[in-house]
């Protein structure tokens, strides 16, 4: 685990995921697949009888042969020794397929020719860096002022699972739009019927799980309840859906929370599971995810069905992938996805890390944003 600093707090790099150990659960708490998602009414029976694992990391067996190319500098890890040289090789591998967003200027730039720019950004892994504390995830005032600068041209909104108070606490701009609890609570952009120019203004809500609110709110309290003698276990209530942490508990303990979590779902046909780093995330059974988020932003700031725009969403995280997908469909736009590690992946580029994201010469970001900044100043 690679430590760094972000204002005192330990910046984590999730271990590389390839031989992690995986939480055991029962079939029923398997995440849904987007298919799955979309391909019924509008609230999904959970599928039962769905055999697997929950993972916490992506898959990735195809490094484990990898593994075993006679490496030179071997780490340990959970038991399990693997190659630094062949995490990085495979990553350089996978960037074949994942080009890095720094080195894809050029065609992205020629592919936003003459159109309008939509920015989407993913906040935790993205924005600011993974650490243990999720309530000190802060993202860096050079961060900041690079997102401040980019939405001056571009209309930027933040898609978070956080609940969209707190992002909008994290990021503390008030000119951009926020997507929280993975899009299920927008303040969305006003059209002005004079002028059809469009306008940020409080109070414009969608909230298409409104009604889950208060059954949200009791599984939180029954978790935090059973999950508070589970040393490092944290619960989240983000508002529309609830975050279980596990990053700071002891991998014996994994179990145990795995166990509270499904026990507490059986009795909330209603909810669903979906995970991310560390986190197990639940929330209502809806055809709703970060990709309708950004379906509906385009639509509500007037750039649905145009042809001119390019939307961009940078993201880190599984939940991300929706918003990937929906923008690979049809060739909408790009989905850039931050990792350190390859990841099966919808999104077109990558970026290595949320230091990546921030130009490194500072000013605006992310950094193909600045570029296309600058190209449509230049036209204008
Ligand atoms: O959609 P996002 O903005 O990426 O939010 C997803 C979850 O992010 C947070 O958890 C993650 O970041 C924490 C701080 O770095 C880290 O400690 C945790 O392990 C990560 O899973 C947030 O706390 C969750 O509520 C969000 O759902």
């Amino acid at each position: 685990m690679d430590l760094k600093s972000n204002h005192g707090c330990r910046i984590l790099t999730d271990p590389i995921p390839i031989t992690k150990p995986r939480l055991q659960f029962h079939d029923s708490l398997l995440p849904l697949s987007s298919s799955e998602v979309f391909s019924h009414g509008p609230f999904l029976t959970i599928p039962w009888n769905k055999p697997g694992l929950l993972d916490d990391v992506l898959s990735t067996s195809w490094l484990d042969d990898m593994k075993s190319s006679s490496p030179r500098h071997m780490i340990k890890y959970n038991g399990n020794e693997f190659s630094t040289n062949d995490v990085d090789a495979a990553y350089h591998n996978w960037m074949l397929n994942y080009p890095s967003a720094l080195t894809s200027i050029e065609h992205i730039m020629n592919n936003a020719k003459g159109k309008r720019i939509a920015l989407f950004l993913d906040y935790d892994g993205t924005l600011s860096p993974i650490v243990d504390n999720p309530d000190h995830a802060f993202m860096s005032n050079a961060m900041r002022a690079a997102v401040r600068n980019v939405a001056k041209y571009i209309p930027t909104a933040i898609i978070s699972g956080r609940s969209r108070e707190k992002v909008r606490k994290f990021v503390g701009l008030k000119e951009l739009y926020y997507a929280g609890s993975h899009g299920m609570d927008i303040m969305g952009p006003v059209q002005c019927s004079a002028d059809h120019t469009t306008e940020i203004k409080e109070g414009n809500l969608y909230q298409p799980a409104s009604e889950f609110l208060s059954m949200i709110n009791e599984v939180f309290v029954s978790l935090v309840k059973i999950t508070k003698n589970i040393k490092g276990a944290k619960v989240e209530n983000n508002k529309f859906c609830v975050s279980v942490h596990y990053r700071n508990v002891d991998e014996k303990s994994w179990k145990t929370v795995a166990e509270y979590v499904q026990d507490t779902l059986k009795h909330y046909p209603r909810l669903r599971l979906t995970h991310g780093r560390m986190v197990l995330e639940i929330r209502p059974v809806l055809k709703w995810d970060k990709g309708k988020a950004v379906e509906f932003l385009l639509e509500s700031l007037g750039l649905g069905s145009c042809d001119d725009v390019l939307p961009i969403y940078v993201g880190d995280d599984r939940t991300d992938e929706d918003a990937f997908k929906f923008l690979r469909e049809g060739d909408r736009g790009y989905g850039i996805l931050v990792t350190p590690a390859p990841k099966e992946s919808s999104a077109y580029y990558s970026l290595r890390d949320p230091s990546e994201v921030l130009h490194p010469k500072g000013g605006i970001a992310p950094p193909f944003a600045y570029h296309l900044v600058m190209q449509a100043l230049q036209a204008s």
